[in-house]
């Protein structure tokens, strides 16, 4: 398959006064989906591109088996992609499309009934293009990438417009990809979209990645030293906790997070102030939870979600 799947390593690039790229460095490794999140403008796709060769960057580098994409002998047997959803063009069937897309490459025509099977497109593959949906489009676009069997597939918002039976597919099928030993790289700004498909998570802010980890231990560090509480007296427990010197976090109905005092030390101050709970436990952060913690200042807007209330 692919010995060392992607590499990227110090990119840097500006439009403008305004950098685009400001270190990113991360590697996707075989065998393995990695989600590539993070909020609009973070730098995702310029980062595929560069990683394609489509853009210039001013440092850094991004090495696909080991090489620049552009050095690379048969590119499109090593890495498919998928940057914007297939445009077919509108009075051509997809399945035309992908005929003229493997005849370009020198690939079998049966290689494109194949894909088609796989991206689940043979209902609608002699179907015009022009009543594709974005779904179908994706689907697609994805059959594109795959015509070379390569070992490497990145994937640009591949979940855009996907209905949730579609979201479902494609979780199992990139599942199914990186189970064949693929290096596999899918990019959303969504953080629901990758979570039950990606194994390693790279979220990037601001040109760079805040993080480059497998998820259990993102969850981990941004669950470590939290409890969560659940109380029917929020604010009473809050108020005493907060005057212990904790941070109080709101949670969903009835429960808080709190951080900055241990489970026991949490539960003794609550019982000494008359305040009823029903559970002090070990905090387990969310991916959501994750997300919102490394890229809180990346994102140049976001509105309150939650209140919080630090000592
Ligand atoms: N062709 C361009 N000309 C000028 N600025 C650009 C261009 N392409 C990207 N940018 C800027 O570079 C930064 C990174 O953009 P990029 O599209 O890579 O982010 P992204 O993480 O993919 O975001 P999104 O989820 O919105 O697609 C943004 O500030 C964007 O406005």
């Amino acid at each position: 398959m692919s010995p060392t799947g992607i590499v990227v390593a110090g990119l840097r690039k500006r439009y403008g006064a305004a950098p685009a790229l400001d270190g990113m460095s991360f590697s996707v490794r075989p065998g393995v989906v990695t989600g590539f999140v993070g909020p609009n403008g973070a730098g995702k796709s310029t980062t595929m591109r560069v990683i394609l060769g489509l853009d210039a960057v001013e440092a850094g580098a991004a090495l696909v088996d080991g090489r620049p994409y552009r050095s690379l002998r048969r590119p499109l047997n090593r890495v498919g992609s998928l940057l914007d959803a297939a445009a077919p063009h509108p009075g051509r069937s997809g399945r035309d499309h992908l005929l003229w897309l493997a005849h370009a490459q020198g690939l079998a025509s049966r290689r494109v009934d194949q894909v088609i099977e796989q991206v689940g497109l043979a209902p609608a593959a002699r179907r015009r293009g022009g009543a594709y949906s974005l779904g179908m489009r994706q689907r697609l676009g994805i059959a594109a990438a795959l015509l070379g069997d390569p070992p490497i597939l990145m994937l640009d918002e591949p979940f855009n417009g996907m209905d949730p039976d579609g979201i479902i597919w494609m979780r199992a099928f990139l599942r199914s990809l990186a189970a064949q030993g693929r290096a596999v790289l899918v990019s959303s700004h969504l953080m629901s979209e990758v979570q039950d498909v990606a194994d390693h998570l790279v979220v990037a802010g601001r040109g760079r990645a805040l993080a480059d980890a497998a998820v259990d231990d993102l969850v981990a560090a941004v669950s470590e030293g939290r409890v969560t509480l659940r109380t029917t007296a929020a604010p009473h427990a809050t108020a005493v906790l907060v005057r212990a010197g904790a941070s109080v976090v709101a949670g969903g109905r009835d429960t808080v997070t709190v951080s900055g005092l241990p489970a026991d030390r949490i539960a003794a101050l609550l019982g000494a102030g008359a305040v009823p709970f029903s559970e002090v436990s070990a905090h387990r952060a969310t991916l959501e939870d994750v997300y919102l913690e490394l890229t809180r200042e990346a994102v140049e807007y976001r509105a309150a979600t939650s209140t919080e209330v630090r000592r």
